[in-house]
């Protein structure tokens, strides 16, 4: 595929390609996180790899920065749904291809991590945490294992719903709305939430494939797709029948109020009584897109808002649950550790307002950056080469993939010395142990124009539910997890979860000194 390409690449190191399949075995026997890791060391900081195309790797901190600013397109991904769902899908921020659009969308997303939407999302969070801590609790000092993994994600899914479309999810039985002519309950929402994040650009899905090898041919991928669904792809679909209806309803309503100024609608109505508006909760991801028509740099169509709030739901509670899950997997295996962040936490306020959680938590933030650096939920990093550029010394042709390895840069001993260590200290002072050896080695949300949109809302939740979890409660691992068994998708996750036990934190010292 693409020859010309590959001969315009031949000066850059790389591992041999096979015919047909490039590097695709090298991915599929060690996963990409991995597999770069090991190419890195191999190759060093500049390599090429064949993955439904051609890609130039830039794996130290500054090449990685370097391809980060100076281009701000994402590879293009062939559109596979037809009719309403095609321009649907099309409104995808991640994979647009029109610059003058990502703004806009961008534009649209800021507002929500500005400070005051902010504080508006904290009570939620200490709700949503509070109802961790209870399900953990359950299983105090008894020989039971919990996966904190699945509490982790019940725990954000319940933050994003809310956040996302205002809506009240307490209570599983309630009817959000009619759809299709029947009723579509609070159960079924977090069902179907957990469930964009699987088909969603399902790397394993032949279609998915398809469209990202040969993006130009996607009018025949989506016939094909459309005329003989795969599981995956009529999952898609499925899910979409309701998401999508359930999403632009809400729009449509939150615009109806805002026009009539209707300040007033302070929560979602469920099914209405004639003569109550349904509306959503002010500050709500929804409101604050609805509110951003009003301006012209934010502008978007009511398919554009609808689908941002779709992106929010995929792109806002795995990638959370799985950092706090990590993280907490790290400090059930470093009890001294966990001691250091619980006496931090008591020595602070036991609901801490919205200022006291981003400015007196210093290492609870240094935890939480320690377990995303030796497990980044987002493990690489893309770009396409909006000029031809020059990239350590190698000439990269216009139009070039471009990946960031985050996760192998994360792991380079050069740059975190004693990378394999957990040592939340070394994010505190540059004199400390393992301190990295050069500015923004930390890649965790990508970095610049197109970084990530939620990373103040995800580092804000995770650090609250730090606060609520080992506030009085400590975990050991059960045996057989270490090292931890990954499951690298769209992002990296714990493949079997993460299994605990749970202790009152009383206890904890007594615990660390058992063998
Ligand atoms: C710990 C949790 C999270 C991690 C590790 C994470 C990681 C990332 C990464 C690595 C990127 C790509 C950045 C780049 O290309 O430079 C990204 C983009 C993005 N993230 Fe996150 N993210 C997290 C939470 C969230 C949350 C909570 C939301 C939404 C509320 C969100 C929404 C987005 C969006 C919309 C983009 C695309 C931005 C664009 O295309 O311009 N993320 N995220």
């Amino acid at each position: 595929f693409r020859p010309l390409d590959r001969w315009r690449l031949k000066h850059i190191p790389g591992p041999a390609q096979l015919w047909l399949v490039g590097n695709l075995p090298g991915f599929a026997k060690y996963g990409d996180f991995e597999f770069f890791h090991r190419l890195h060391k191999q190759y060093g900081n500049v390599f090429k790899v064949w993955a439904l195309g051609n890609n130039v790797v830039a794996a130290s901190p500054e090449l990685c920065r370097q391809i980060l600013l100076q281009n701000q397109l994402r590879f293009p991904v062939g559109n596979l749904f037809a009719g309403e769902m095609h321009e649907f899908e099309s409104a995808n921020i991640l994979f647009h291809q029109k610059l003058d659009k990502v703004r806009a969308m961008r534009n649209a997303w800021h507002p929500m991590s500005y400070s005051g939407s902010l504080e508006n999302f904290v009570g939620l969070m200490h709700r949503a945490a509070d109802k961790a801590v209870q399900r953990l609790s359950a299983v105090i000092d008894s020989k039971e294992a919990i996966n904190a993994h699945m509490v982790l994600s019940a725990m954000t899914i319940q933050v994003i719903a809310a956040a996302a479309f205002g809506v009240d999810v307490s209570d599983p039985d309630t009817v959000l709305r009619e759809l299709n002519g029947t009723p579509y309950t609070v159960a079924e929402l977090l069902k179907d939430m957990r469930m964009v994040f699987k088909v969603t650009n399902n790397p394993n899905c032949i279609y998915t494939q398809l469209g990202l090898l040969l993006p130009f041919a996607a009018p025949l991928w989506r016939l094909l797709a459309n005329v003989f669904p795969n599981e995956n792809h009529a999952k898609a679909l499925d899910l979409r029948t309701r998401l999508v209806p359930f999403a632009k309803a809400l729009v449509a309503d939150q615009t109806a109020a805002v026009a009539e100024q209707d300040d007033t609608i302070k929560a979602f109505q469920p099914g209405g009584d004639g003569t109550k508006r349904k509306g959503v909760a002010a500050g709500s991801f929804i409101d604050i897109l609805v509110r951003s028509k009003q301006h012209a740099t934010m502008s978007l169509t009511d398919t554009e808002i609808a689908n941002q709030v779709y992106l929010m739901l995929l792109a806002g509670f795995e990638t959370t649950a799985n950092a706090l899950s990590f993280t907490v997997y790290c400090l059930a295996q470093h009890p001294d550790k966990a001691e250091k962040l619980a006496a931090e936490i008591h020595s602070q306020p036991e609901n801490p307002d919205y200022t006291t959680l981003t400015e007196g938590f210093p290492y609870t933030d240094a935890c939480i950056r320690e377990g995303m650096r030796l497990y980044p939920p987002g493990t690489i990093v893309g770009r396409v080469a909006a000029k031809d550029m020059d990239l350590g010394g190698y000439k990269v042709p216009k139009g070039t993939n471009l990946i960031g390895p985050i996760y192998a840069i994360h792991h380079d001993e050069s740059v975190w010395p004693q990378a394999e260590a957990f040592l939340p200290e070394r994010h505190l002072s540059d004199d400390a142990v393992g301190a990295p050896t050069c500015p923004h080695a930390w890649l965790g949300f990508g970095e610049g124009a197109r970084s990530c949109v939620g990373s103040r809302l995800a580092l804000l939740e995770a650090k609250l539910a730090l606060v609520h979890l080992f506030r009085n409660l400590s975990f050991r691992l059960t045996p057989g997890q270490v090292p931890l068994k990954l499951l690298a998708t769209i992002t990296l996750g714990p493949k079997e979860g993460v299994w605990v036990t749970v202790h009152e934190r009383k206890a904890a010292a007594n615990l660390a000194a058992e063998p």
